[in-house]
C-alpha cells in the first residue's frame, strides 16, 4: 500500500490551549484508519486539519506528496461525512446527493442524474432516488449522507462519528455496511469515533489518542493484545492490573533450568542459573572484578534477553516472553496486565492448569452470551475480573462460591 496521507509535527492550538501535539501519522491509500479517544483529545480537531477546515500551527499536512498548506478543503482530495440529521428532510434522496455536486460548475447537468444514481448504488439505496427524505429510516439517510460525500469520488474520506445518533442495532448494522462499501469503493476512510468496539471492528490501524497526543497506533489485534501503556489498556477493552516484579532476564531455552520457580518469597531473586550469569555479568563490568567462565553466555543473555521471569503479588511466578513487555526486558517493579477473557474459573471435571490456585466469587454481572465474575485471590490487592462464554451445562456462580482460576503466562502484558 502506498502511503497517501503524512502529517509531521503537526501541533495546533486554539488560543493557548495546545489541541494537538507534534502528530506524527502516516495513512496508506485503500486504509480504513480510526482515530480513537476520550472527548476532547483532539480527534475532530485532526479530521479537520486533515480536511483542511482547520489550520496547523506548526508541521506539515501532505497529502499524495502534496503540501496541503495553502490548499482550502474543496481543493484537497477528501470529503466529510457528518451525521445523518445533517441531511435535508425537505428534499428528495436524489436532490440531497445531488447536494454534494453544488461546487462543481464543471459537471454538466445532464451527467447528475447518472452519478447521483451511481453513488445511491453504491450504498445500496438504488432507486430510492424520488422518496423524500424524511421519509427513511436512520440507517438510509445515514448512507444518504455517505452517498452525498461519495458522489464526488475523493480518495479520502473523512468521517466524524457517522453512526453515533444510530441506535445499538442500528449501528451494528452500519458498521458492517460501512466496511464492505470501503472495500468495494477502495477510498481510504478515517473515522473518528470514541467506540473502541467500533474501532477494532471496523479498522485496519486505529491511533488512539489522550490529550492532543497519539498514545499508540497499530492494528487492532495488536492493541488490544499488546498496548503499549496502562492508559491504552484501559481504554481498550477491560484489564486487571496487578503488582510484580521482574526478577531474572534469560535467553530462551535458559529460564525452565535452574531452581523450581514457584513458590519463592515475592520481591526475591530464585537462584536460577540465569540470575547467577547476571550477578556474574555485572561483576565483569564493574571495574576491578574479574571475569570468570560463564560471561560469554551471559553477556548473549543480558544482551538480548528473551525469557523474563515475573512474580506476581498472590499469583506467583510466571515465565513470559520480552514481547509481551512494550519498553523491553528490565529487572525490577512492573504492572502485570491480564484481560479478563485471558483468566478462566475450572469447572468441575476440568484438568488442572499449570497455573491455577483457589478464589470466591465476589461479584457476578451476567450478560446472556457470557458471564463477567469478580473473584478474590489470597494475596491479590483487587478481585480479578474474569469473562467466562456461558456454554451449556455450565453453571452460573453466585457470589460467595468458591471456585478455581487460572491463567496463562502468554497473555500476561508488562507495563
Ligand atoms: N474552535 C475551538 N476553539 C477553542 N477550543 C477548541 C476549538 N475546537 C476544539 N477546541 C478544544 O480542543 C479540544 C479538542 O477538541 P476536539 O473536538 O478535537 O475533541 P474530540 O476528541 O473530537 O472530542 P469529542 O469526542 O468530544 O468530539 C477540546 O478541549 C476542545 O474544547
Amino acid at each position: 500500500m502506498t502511503d497517501l496521507i503524512k502529517l509531521r509535527g503537526v501541533n495546533k492550538y486554539y488560543g493557548t490551549y495546545h489541541a494537538l501535539r507534534d502528530i506524527d501519522l502516516t495513512i496508506r491509500a485503500g486504509e480504513f484508519f480510526s482515530l480513537l479517544g476520550p472527548s476532547g483529545c483532539g480527534k475532530t480537531t485532526l479530521l479537520r486539519v486533515i480536511a483542511g477546515f482547520e489550520g496547523v500551527s506548526d508541521g506539515t499536512v501532505m497529502i499524495s506528496d502534496r503540501d496541503m498548506a495553502n490548499v482550502p478543503p474543496n481543493q484537497r482530495p477528501t470529503n466529510m461525512v457528518f451525521q445523518s440529521y445533517a441531511i435535508f428532510p425537505h428534499l428528495t434522496v436524489a436532490e440531497n446527493v445531488a447536494f454534494g455536486l453544488r461546487k462543481r460548475s464543471d459537471i454538466a447537468k445532464s451527467a447528475r442524474a447518472g452519478l447521483v444514481e451511481e453513488a445511491l448504488e453504491m450504498v445500496g439505496l438504488g432507486g430510492y432516488g424520488k422518496r423524500a427524505a424524511h421519509a427513511l429510516s436512520g440507517g438510509q439517510r445515514q448512507r444518504v449522507a455517505l452517498a452525498r460525500a461519495l458522489i464526488l469520488k475523493p480518495k479520502v474520506l473523512l468521517l466524524d462519528e457517522p453512526l453515533s445518533a444510530l441506535d445499538k442495532k442500528m449501528r451494528e448494522h452500519m458498521q458492517v455496511e460501512l466496511i464492505r462499501l470501503q472495500r468495494h469503493v477502495g477510498i481510504t476512510f478515517i473515522l473518528v469515533t470514541h467506540d473502541q468496539e467500533e474501532a477494532l471492528v471496523m479498522s485496519d490501524r486505529i491511533a488512539v489518542m489522550f490529550a492532543g497526543e497519539i498514545g499508540q497506533m497499530d492494528d487492532p489485534e495488536t492493541l488490544y493484545r499488546r498496548p503499549k501503556s496502562r492508559r491504552v489498556a484501559e481504554f481498550i477493552g477491560k484489564m486487571n492490573f496487578l503488582p510484580g516484579q521482574v526478577t531474572a532476564l534469560s535467553a530462551a531455552g535458559e529460564a525452565s533450568s535452574g531452581a523450581p520457580l514457584a513458590g519463592h518469597a515475592p520481591g526475591t531473586v530464585p537462584p536460577n542459573r540465569t540470575n547467577r550469569l547476571l550477578t556474574d555479568l555485572m561483576d565483569k563490568i564493574a571495574p576491578g572484578t574479574e571475569a570468570n567462565a560463564d560471561t560469554d553466555t551471559a553477556e548473549e543473555a543480558a544482551a538480548s534477553p528473551e525469557v523474563m521471569t515475573v512474580d506476581i503479588a498472590g499469583l506467583g511466578a510466571a515465565q513470559i516472553s520480552v514481547d509481551q513487555a512494550p519498553e523491553g526486558a528490565k529487572l525490577g517493579e512492573v504492572a502485570v496486565g491480564i484481560r479478563p477473557e485471558t483468566l478462566a474459573i475450572l469447572f468441575e471435571g476440568e484438568m488442572p492448569k499449570r497455573h491455577e490456585c483457589p478464589g470466591v466469587v465476589d461479584e457476578v454481572v451476567y450478560y446472556g452470551d457470557m458471564t463477567y465474575y469478580d473473584v478474590r485471590i489470597k494475596d491479590v490487592p483487587q478481585p480479578l475480573t474474569i469473562a467466562m462464554k456461558n456454554l451449556i451445562g455450565r453453571p452460573v456462580l453466585e457470589v460467595g462460591a468458591a471456585c478455581r482460576v487460572a491463567w496463562d503466562d502468554r497473555a500476561l502484558v508488562l507495563f
